[in-house]
């Protein structure tokens, strides 16, 4: 069954407390939190702060997709504020292995992200560490961008190695995903469905998550 993320990107962060008791209500079982520094992307959006505040209002699975710099620093930070799965860029890291067992070590699972001109083999080394594997399928940084295809070929490479490998690792798609798009990512071997504008620009944004949980 495919898991839908809706990105808090596109939410009304003004509302933010009634747009994620939205997709909550509406099923959706995990939350897309983008973390942006100005740095690693051009965009700043929200720190520990905001995801600890933004905790003790939802049960939500907190999946933190961390656009920065220097991720290692900050990553004791969003444990403590209540993410549940911190994704990582593998384009910010020296030594991804350290790194994604930091975050184990703080009780939380572990991913690694790659922008859209990475292939399968760049991320494969790495999937005895991971829980998930998260393929961008726009440049990172903004919403609302249009998809970008070349990522499919490599999702479908790493869905088949880890379906021979029995590896227990997500594969998640980030960008340009909606009722045209998805499709195609789940054929490739996605199980998590990221959505940003497609949900919370939509006229009903909770029709929107129950179409995706439908595919
Ligand atoms: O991380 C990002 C963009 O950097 C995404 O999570 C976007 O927020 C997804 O938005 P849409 O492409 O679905 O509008």
């Amino acid at each position: 069954m495919v898991i839908i993320a809706p990105s808090i990107l596109s939410a009304d962060f003004a509302e933010l407390q009634q747009d994620i008791a939205l997709a909550e209500k509406a099923g959706a079982q995990w939350l897309h939190l983008d973390i942006m520094d100005g740095h690693f992307v051009p965009n700043l959006t929200i720190g520990p702060v905001v995801v600890a505040a933004i905790r003790t209002h939802a049960k939500l699975f907190f999946d933190a997709h961390l656009m920065i710099e220097n991720p290692e620093k900050y990553l004791a930070a969003f444990a403590e504020a209540g993410a549940d799965l911190i994704c990582v860029h593998l384009e910010t890291l020296k030594d991804p292995v350290k790194v994604l067992r930091q975050i184990k070590a703080l009780g939380k699972k572990a991913g690694l992200a790659v922008n859209p001109d990475k292939k399968f083999a760049d991320l494969q080394p790495y999937l005895p560490e991971l829980d998930l594997a998260l393929f961008m399928s726009v440049w990172p940084g903004f919403a609302g961008q249009k998809f970008i295809a070349d990522c499919l070929p490599e999702i479908a490479k790493c869905r088949a190695y880890i379906t021979d490998r029995r590896l227990p690792v997500d594969i998640e798609i980030d960008g340009g995903i909606n009722r045209a798009t998805a499709p195609a990512a789940i054929d490739a071997g996605v199980n998590v469905l990221v959505a940003g504008s497609a949900i919370y620009k939509a006229a009903d944004p909770s029709a929107e998550i129950q179409h995706f949980i439908s595919l």
